[in-house]
Order: structure tokens, then sequence, then C-alpha cells
């Protein structure tokens, strides 16, 4: 490919007509077509780089369509107020997703500031996450549409609000999407959360921060339950890489910049306002509308197993962690001191395979599935989880209360509701 520079100046210069016959006005002809060429250079330069502005310029108004302004810095404002005596102040990326829409709401029931930043991306059926955010800002939370890779954005939101917290759950999630669009995991899970780091080592004050890592991480450790001192050296898929490589991005922030960071390694959350994509939902959707479903089968047809977790408790364990994340000790991306750095399970403690899981999709619904068993493809999927939740039990009391059966009725009763299966039940968080 041609350089700008090779552009400009052709290698075929025989083009310009230069007058031999008089070597005086040759040289002056010469210096002279030089001193034009290098002006029409200067000028193209200034033209390509005026347009190269414009265009970074389109392309931040395009970033910060939705954002700035006083109106703007005023909801912002408004929303991290803090309304209780000791309440903190947290800014929550990934706001209208599954656990950043329960989290932001159980912030705010208890008095705590909060703002929700997210990108409404198209990976999922965005009409379920402005459904979310319409649930958010009835409740006074303030949701800025924005990407976490937008460091202007980031830097203003700190500009306006000196937020106490970060709970950092934008990312890309699912297991086997990976296959499909591998670069979306490093933009949102790697990049996003070195840009969100980069803005939180700069802040003054910096916030604490708690982050969304996965079950997924243990790969394919075979020790149960998992504790957070076994092995996660041996991912099984991209998404599970990239969540292993932010626990190691974020001990380097913790140790270079005195930030205080706990990552959350949550075990296959479920529940109402779930994530269209996970099994228990698409399942569900598939068993009333008559489709057949797939069910994923280990080797010699030993069925998979997921310590899945309602979302409330998860929801306790994300309160919990914020409130004894500790401080950052580093001020304007100087340390001034060592801070905490903690990982902790967040699961149930009591895996169930996937049929049994259909099973109770089957009662609740009180319809039959179309069950179609397949040998799990080499997808980036792992055999079971299991979680050994000693850790967060003892630091912050996590103890989840909720069991699939139990979880799975809450699901169904919200599913049948808003997807209007039944109208008279009526559409509640
Ligand atoms: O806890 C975690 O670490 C992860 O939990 C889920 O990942 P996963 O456990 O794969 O959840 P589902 O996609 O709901 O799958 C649950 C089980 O159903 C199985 N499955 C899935 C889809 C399907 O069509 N058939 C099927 O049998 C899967 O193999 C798996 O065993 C989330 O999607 C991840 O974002 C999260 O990080």
């Amino acid at each position: 490919m041609p350089s700008i520079e090779d552009e400009l100046f052709p290698s075929t210069p025989g083009k310009f007509k230069i007058d031999r016959s008089n070597r005086q006005l040759h040289r002056c002809f010469a210096s002279t077509s030089t001193m034009f060429l290098w002006a029409l250079f200067l000028i193209a330069l200034t033209a390509s780089y005026l347009s190269f502005q414009s265009f970074v310029d389109s392309g931040s108004r395009y970033l910060t369509a939705s954002w700035g302004g006083i109106q703007w810095e005023k909801q912002v404002r408004t929303s991290a107020q803090i309304h209780r005596s000791g309440g903190i102040s947290v800014l929550v990326t990934g706001a209208t997703g599954f656990v950043g829409s329960h989290v932001s709401l159980a912030l705010r029931k208890r008095g705590d500031g909060v703002v929700g930043l997210d990108n409404f991306n198209n990976y999922y059926d965005p009409s379920l996450k402005r459904a979310r955010r319409s649930l958010l800002s009835s409740r006074g939370i303030f949701v800025v549409e924005g990407d976490i890779n937008d460091a202007k954005l980031l830097a203003k939101l700190f500009d306006v609000v000196a937020f106490t917290h970060v709970m950092h759950l934008a990312a890309q999630a699912g297991v086997r999407y990976a296959l499909e669009n591998p670069q979306s995991y490093v933009h949102s899970n790697i990049a996003g959360l070195v840009n969100l780091l980069e803005t939180c080592k700069a802040a003054n004050p910096q916030p604490a921060i708690v982050w969304a890592s996965s079950s997924s991480v243990y790969g394919l450790n075979e020790k149960v339950p998992f504790s957070e001192s076994d092995r996660t050296d041996q991912p099984a898929s991209l998404y599970a890489a990239t969540k292993k490589a932010g626990e190691e991005i974020t001990h380097t922030y913790n140790h270079i910049y005195g930030l205080a960071i706990t990552g959350l390694r949550f075990f296959t959350v479920y529940g109402p306002w779930g994530r269209p994509d996970m099994a228990y939902f698409s399942f569900t959707r598939n068993i009333l509308q008559g489709k057949p479903i797939t069910i994923y089968r280990g080797k010699n047809r030993v069925d998979l197993a997921r310590d899945f977790t309602y979302i409330d408790d998860i929801v306790k364990g994300c309160l919990g962690s914020l409130d004894s994340s500790g401080k950052s000790t580093g001020s304007g991306g100087k340390k001034r001191g060592a801070a905490p750095y903690r990982i902790f399970n967040l699961g149930n403690t009591a895996p169930v395979t996937v049929p049994i899981l259909v099973d109770i999709l089957e009662k609740h619904l009180k319809v039959k599935a179309k069950r179609n068993f397949v040998e799990m493809p080499g997808n980036g999927d792992v055999p079971f989880t299991h979680a050994n939740i000693s850790s967060a039990r003892n630091e912050f009391g996590y103890k989840p209360t909720t069991d699939l059966e139990t979880g799975l009725k809450k699901f169904v009763r919200w599913y049948l509701s808003y997807y209007g299966y039944n109208t008279k039940a009526k559409l509640v968080h």
C-alpha cells in the first residue's frame, strides 16, 4: 500500500515538465518547483490533518452523542447523590445488563448514589436493556449511554462526581459467542477494562473497584469444589481467558497505583430480567414456542452441571464486596501505600445438571420440552462448576439462600409476565 508520502510525491517526477535549455532558469525553476511542491505538500498535509481532525471530532461526537452539557451534568450529579449516612456513590458500568440493573436498584434502594453507564450493544435484544433502563430511571437512576473505551467520557464522569466506588459489570459475556466474535471480548474485557482502570488510577480521590470475573477462569480444573487458590491457568474459552487476563491486569493496577480491587467469580447467574443468551432463558423461550432444545452432554454421556446462582444472592455478594472493599491509597496516579486486592467465588455450592434444570423448567412452565441431546462440541464449555464460597462468607458473610427450584419459579413468573403470556401478573422487580 502506498504511504501518504508516496501519494504526495509520485515516484515519476518526469511528469513535471522542466525547461532544460536554461540551466539558470532550470535551477531557479527547480528550486521554485521544489518550493511549490513543498507548499503543496504542506497544504495537503494541513488539509489532511484538518479532515482527520474533523473525522476524529465526528467520531467522538458519535461516541459522545448522548452525553455532555449542563443538563446532562445535573442528571449525573443528582443520580450520584447519597441519601443515607455512611452511603457510597457508585459508578455502575453495564448498568442495564442483567446483574448491573439488579445491583443498581439494590444500591439505590438502600440510599446510595448510583450512576449507570452502558453502551446498549446488540449482543442480545437491546429492547430488554431499554426496559431495564426504564425501571432504573423510575427509581431515579440515570444511565449514561456510552462505552467504557471512551476515555473522555470516563474522565468527564469523574470530573462531575467523586465516585467512592466503581462496580464494573460491563463486559462481553457468554462462553460460546467467543468463537463467533473473538474481537468483542478483547475490546470490552481487556481494552475497556484497561481504559477504566486508567481513569480510576488518575482520579483524585481514587475509587475502590469491584468487578465481575467469572467461574469460567477455573477452566479445566478438576479439583472440587473450586477454591480461589486453585489453578486458573487452563482456560477453555477465549471468554475465560479474557476474564483471567482481567484478574492479572487488575492486580497490576492494584500493585502500581494502590487501587483497592475486588474481583468476583460469578457462577452461572440466573433470574428475572436475565440474559436471553443463557441456557435457562433460551430453553424457556423454546419450550413455550414448542421448539426443540439442545442439551449438551460430556464424554460417555455424562451430564453437564453448573452451580447455578440466583441473582438476589449475587446482588448481596456485590453489595457485601462494595461495603468491605477497603480504600484505594493513591491519588492522581501516585500510589501512597498498599491497598486490598481480593478475589471471591460467588456461587451457590449446589451444582445441578442441565437435564434437571430442564425438568424444573417443565414443571414451572407446565409444558414438556423437546429434548435433543448432543455431545458437547469443543466450543469452550466446561463439564461442571462448583464453588467453594468460604472466603466470601468469612470476609462479608456471603450466604446464598435460593435453590434452583425456587429461583427458576421466580424467573418463570417474570418471563410469562414480561413476554405477555400471563397478562394478569404484574410487571414488578
Ligand atoms: O458463571 C460463569 O462463569 C458463566 O456462566 C454463564 O456461562 P454458562 O455456565 O456456560 O451458562 P449457560 O450458557 O447458561 O449454560 C449453562 C449450561 O447449559 C449448557 N447448554 C447451553 C446452551 C445450550 O443450548 N445447551 C446446553 O446444554 C451449557 O453447556 C452449560 O453446561 C454465562 O453465560 C457466562 O457469562 C458466565 O461467565
